[in-house]
């Protein structure tokens, strides 16, 4: 017996030293097994699967009330109100926020990620890392500036390959309508199996090769493939009017003026597409030949002719839906210098009049949701230093700050934390088809963020900012108000204090 020990033994020791050191070592073990999960408790800062969170003033869907919600393996499992008489015994684990703001997390669903292909732009990692500190537990992924676009099955599954272990939040994802698969719907049917939310289109140049325009007979016969799956179609809604667009061919122009840019893409641009538009969404009412598509017009900049279009196209009855995003609601033209192309995107900010007309439509409810267009670029191709706006990349990065911008901007025109919930989160899940998202109720994932409205904060370079890029957002340097303490995805702790978990364990959102 003793010789066979001493053979075995040695074989036994360097067995378990591998085993030891393979499970102390997270990083081996993701490069070697990358099958292997990692454990839970790396998924978040808190090491609890059962726990309650408690505040005087959590919002959900009746109101905001005082009290606290149970959060049990990742969801929502009861909502209690009462304050101070939570009736739970000392040893189960309860986080009281005082009176921080619990609301439901944020679902941005107008987000480019430029991932696989740009990652000098921004990334799964960096951009996810942007949105938990912003308390957006959810993003919607748009086709382009990835390179590929999104515009296949093939595509969409470069997109999930890439985000593996990645994302911090939960990403779903837009499929791109281009002329190619409109022409051919079985790629189109492809990639909508494959599970990407609905798709997205332009009616004028996107500015990225592999992303070219669609017309109107493109839409129609992307609307009626996605009748049938019941997803919408997103449409960048500017159509270029010739007639309109001489100022960019001419030589004595200023284009470090901002009122040189803006007048290269006027309101009507907007109007025009929305019209056509508009013509193609009668056929969305109950009993039309498209009914179950759904129109979706991104990043609403004009606030006169294109919202009116819009809002008499709901009243008909049709299945259209609109939303604008902070940029259009905290900056007017006016105050954009010149030279500063922090602030050039499309459709561009217009003044401050249209600002007003905005937030008046937003609170109304005629917009119908809020996104960021996070659309960042690399600085080089910003142009900070010439300040040329026609040659400038349009886009603003933002993602982080949705949400103190909209409430430190809104606070003036009187906007409640019940509607910004409900513009950032109830709204958006129900569009993006977001089961079990967007308010605080029982059976919800525990996507929450913890946020101190009165806080107020400088976005100085100490500030934590975590886009690939902050010197290209136009916020930096701002005063805000609202400073977003602690978020919950599926209730891990993904952020708190300036900290994210250790592991990326959002999970890819993919419709059935
Ligand atoms: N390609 C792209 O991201 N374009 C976006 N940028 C912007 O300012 N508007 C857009 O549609
Ligand atoms: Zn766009
Ligand atoms: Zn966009």
């Amino acid at each position: 017996m003793e010789p066979l020990l001493w053979r075995v033994l040695p074989l036994l020791t360097i067995l378990v030293s591998f085993i030891v050191f393979f499970y102390l070592q997270d990083s081996y073990r993701a490069q070697l097994f990358p099958l292997i999960k990692l454990p839970g408790d790396k998924c978040s800062l808190l090491p609890h699967r059962h726990f309650w969170i408690s505040s005087k003033r959590i919002v959900t869907p009746k109101g905001i009330l005082s009290g606290s919600v149970e959060i049990k393996e990742g969801k929502i499992v009861s909502v209690v109100e009462g304050y101070s008489k939570q009736g739970k015994s000392v040893q189960q684990e309860v986080i009281d926020y005082g009176d921080a703001v619990v609301m439901p997390g944020l679902i941005d669903v107008h987000v480019h990620l430029d991932e696989p292909g740009r990652t000098d732009w921004e990334g799964f990692d960096t951009g996810t890392r942007a949105a938990a500190a912003g308390g957006i537990t959810t993003v919607v992924d748009m086709p382009l500036n990835n390179h590929p676009t999104t515009v296949s099955k093939e595509t969409l599954k470069l997109k999930l390959e890439a985000a593996e272990n990645k994302i911090y939040v939960d990403v779903g994802f837009w499929g791109g309508l281009v002329p190619e698969n409109a022409l051919n719907t079985s790629i189109l049917e492809g990639l909508l199996s494959a599970g990407v939310l609905g798709v997205k289109s332009f009616m004028c140049p996107s500015g990225i090769d592999d992303f070219p325009m669609t017309t109107i007979d493109h839409i129609k016969e992307g609307l009626s493939v996605l009748a049938k799956y019941r997803r919408p179609l997103l449409v960048h809604s500017e159509i270029q009017l010739d007639s309109e667009n001489h100022l960019e061919l001419n030589d004595n122009v200023d284009p470090q003026a901002y009122l040189t840019y803006l007048s290269t893409r006027p309101p009507s641009w907007e109007e025009a597409a929305i019209k056509e538009l508009v013509g193609v969404t009668k056929d969305t009412r109950i009993g039309g030949p498209l009914e179950g598509a759904h129109v979706h017009i991104v990043h609403l900049s004009d606030s006169s002719a294109s919202l009116d279009l819009i809002k008499e196209a709901k009243s008909r009855g049709d299945s259209i839906s609109v939303e604008t995003c902070p940029h259009y609601l905290a900056f007017s033209s006016e105050e954009i210098p010149n030279g500063d192309t922090r602030f050039k995107c499309s459709p561009p900010i217009r003044d401050a009049s249209n600002k007003e007309k905005l937030w008046e439509a937003v609170l109304e409810g005629h917009i119908d949701l809020l996104s960021s267009d996070h659309s960042p670029t690399v600085p080089e191709l910003k142009l900070l230093e010439e300040g040329d706006f026609l040659r400038a990349w349009g886009g603003i990065s933002s993602l982080q700050f949705d949400l103190p911008v909209t409430w430190s901007y809104g606070k003036k025109y009187g906007v409640t934390l019940e509607q910004l919930s409900l513009l950032w989160s109830q709204k958006p899940a129900t569009f993006a088809g977001l089961e079990s998202k967007g308010a605080i109720a029982v059976g919800n994932h525990a996507d929450i963020v913890v946020w101190q409205p009165e806080l107020e904060f400088e976005l100085n370079d100490d500030y934590p900012v975590f886009l690939k890029h902050p010197s290209l957002s136009a916020y930096m340097g701002r005063r805000l108000s609202g400073k977003v303490l602690d978020t919950f995805v599926r209730g891990n702790l993904v952020f708190k204090d300036g900290k994210h978990a250790p592991a990326a364990c959002g999970v890819p959102i993919l419709a059935k």
